[in-house]
């Protein structure tokens, strides 16, 4: 493997260092057979007619040395695989940009064949460099003579003789589908494939087409100009689009005036589909054309059929529009969208706090919801009034909510927690943290194991886990926590049948571990002050429940609580 990497690499610095963008060189014909063949046993490069380097020797040596180890079951794996043939859009919205960001986040291989270089931002096209044909043909052969593509998506395809190029390649290296989504007006209504692509278009791409994809204006322009403003003109328009040639036709109805639903048509060629989405009210909606094709192209490259391709990809998009509402990238009037916000929240973090600080666990307020019951108080107002007494973080364990019931009160916490910069974590409940986007989880010895959370949560959340024995405490470290509750420290009648360890099982579980602790079980105004006396350099705080929560004024207790921990006054007997 490490072999071939490096070969790979020096074909690449070859190309790469003998192609200058300011005298581009005549460009020679693709890669023949015959070339290839007499490159073979030879040097590990040659020179081709413009002078350029091509290392075909080691490209032929490596491709042999991955086929063997593929044929000997050397444990290899085909990826799915996507090569988009389109136009590079240098805002990365959309365009090849766009392609490889959806086939990445739906975990497939993308290739790039690209077609044409746009000047383009936010506010529109400034700038279109096609590329020459010659080359387009030179990366075609190079990607399919090698790579196993799986399915073809294209986008921009600017001129005649590139649509023609592309279908030749298709017909020298089939493969499994052809998503074509005809690109010819960008977002900000510049042309990108003129009236003469559209001919060749219809005659030579749509039958070989397995699903076609235009918007509105797109089926309008390849059906002559005829006017779509109705979601029955849509049901005429995949009709005809289908005589065309392809197996299936999928008309994106999102420019559609006055419909509240997104509304896609689809076809099969027996069976019309509507495909209803919720309208996402966004500006961020540059290079969802793009992003839609290659995410039907992915899906079909891991083995799906058509209309399950076409669902999934359409829930993608909506799921990226949602995520990425509120990023202002750029000052025109489309920006692009983040296809990876959803999986990456965190990453953008928005100002918010996000990896725990050791000195947050110096008040530890962990709710109860019998004792709100009680009380007659939300959970809201009793975080509110915690913080308001000076807790420093916020663990909602409800033990007996209903989960909408608690996601609603979790999302509700969430933002008075975040407005006073005080991390929410959620007790055991790993589905309602991951649904409202909560900065943790805390999870007990039997609760869900923190490397499953983690690989749950990812890397930036806060993981927290009971310990009574330094065995669990070493665990903790090991599995990648980030704090440790160690507990119970004085007897309790929070939580049924609790094991007290004494302040002696919390020096044991201190000293045993790298990780800040918290001590929990039994503590109040009374004993917080003996708990802290232990001056144990990882031990940062007390965890309470009835202290605070099983009181008339919770914010009162909070603040005697803090001012005992602080050791600014007396201990409270
Ligand atoms: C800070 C803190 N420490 C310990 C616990 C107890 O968690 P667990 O052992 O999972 O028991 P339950 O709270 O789920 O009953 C905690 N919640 N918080
Ligand atoms: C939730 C919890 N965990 C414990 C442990 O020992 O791990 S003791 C406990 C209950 C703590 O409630 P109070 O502050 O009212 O005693
Ligand atoms: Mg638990």
């Amino acid at each position: 493997m490490a072999f071939s990497a490096t070969l790979s690499c020096t074909v690449f610095f070859n190309l790469h260092k003998n192609r200058s963008r300011s005298s581009p060189p005549p460009h020679p014909p693709p890669i023949s057979r015959q070339e290839l063949r007499r490159s073979r046993g030879g040097s590990a490069s040659s020179r081709s007619r413009s002078g350029r380097i091509r290392s075909f020797g080691a490209m032929e040596a490596a491709t042999a040395e991955v086929a063997a180890a593929g044929e000997s079951g050397g444990g290899m794996a085909k990826v799915p695989h996507v090569l988009t043939v389109a136009g590079s859009d240098s805002g990365a919205g959309a365009g090849i940009q766009a392609d490889l960001k959806a086939c990445a986040a739906r975990g497939v291989y993308c290739s790039t064949v690209i077609t044409a270089v746009t000047a383009q931002n936010t506010v529109g096209v400034q700038g279109v460099d096609n590329v020459p044909e010659e080359f387009v043909a030179e990366q075609l052969e190079s990607v399919l003579s090698d790579m196993q593509v799986d399915v073809v998506k294209t986008g921009m395809l600017p001129s005649p003789g590139i649509v023609r190029i592309l279908r030749k390649s298709l017909n020298k290296f089939p493969v499994k589908a052809l998503v074509v989504d005809p690109v010819m007006v960008s977002t900000s209504g510049d042309v990108l494939a003129g009236p003469s692509v559209l001919d060749v278009f219809r005659e030579e791409l749509l039958p070989l087409a397995d699903i076609v994809t235009p918007n509105l204006k797109e089926a309008s322009a390849l059906l002559g100009g005829r006017q779509l403003e109705t979601i029955a003109d849509m049901h005429s328009a995949v009709k005809l689009l289908h005589q065309m040639g392809p197996r299936h036709v999928l008309v994106k109805g999102g420019d559609l005036p006055g419909s509240c639903d997104a509304v896609d048509v689809f076809f099969d060629g027996e069976r019309i589909h509507d495909l209803h989405a919720p309208r996402v009210k966004t500006r961020n909606t540059h290079g969802t054309g793009c992003t839609l094709a290659s995410c039907i192209a992915a899906e079909l490259a891991k083995g799906s059929s058509m209309l399950p391709a076409v669902q999934v990809a359409k829930r993608f998009v909506e799921n990226a529009l949602d995520y990425s509402k509120e990023i202002s990238i750029g000052k025109g009037p489309q920006g692009p969208f983040d296809h990876f916000l959803m999986l990456n929240r965190k990453v953008h973090n928005f100002g918010k706090k996000i990896v725990l600080d050791p000195s947050d666990l110096f008040l530890y307020a962990v709710t109860d919801s019998g004792m709100n019951r009680k009380w007659g108080r939300s959970i809201e107002d009793a975080v509110k009034a915690a913080i308001e007494g000076g807790a420093t973080i916020i663990q909602l364990r409800e033990k007996d909510a209903e989960t909408r019931n608690f996601l609603e009160a979790a999302k509700s916490c969430m933002e008075v927690c975040h407005s006073r910069g005080v991390p929410l974590l959620i007790n055991d409940r790993i589905d309602i943290a991951l649904a409202c986007d909560a900065d943790g989880i805390h999870v007990g010895q039997s609760d869900m194991p923190v490397r499953t959370a983690r690989t749950l949560l990812g890397p930036e959340k806060i993981i927290g886990v009971s310990c009574k024995t330094p065995e669990q405490a070493q665990q903790a470290y090991m599995d990648g926590a980030d704090y440790i509750g160690s507990g119970g420290i004085y007897p309790t009648n929070t939580k049924e049948n609790n094991l007290t360890i004494g302040l002696e099982g919390l020096k044991a579980v201190c000293l045993s571990s790298k990780l800040p602790v918290v001590a929990i079980g039994g503590i109040g105004m009374s004993n917080a002050h003996a708990v802290m006396e232990l001056g144990l350099p990882n031990l940062k705080g007390v965890a309470v429940v009835s202290a605070l929560f099983d009181r008339e004024c919770i914010s009162t207790e909070a603040r005697k609580l803090h001012e005992v921990l602080s050791g600014a006054a007396p201990e409270v007997k």
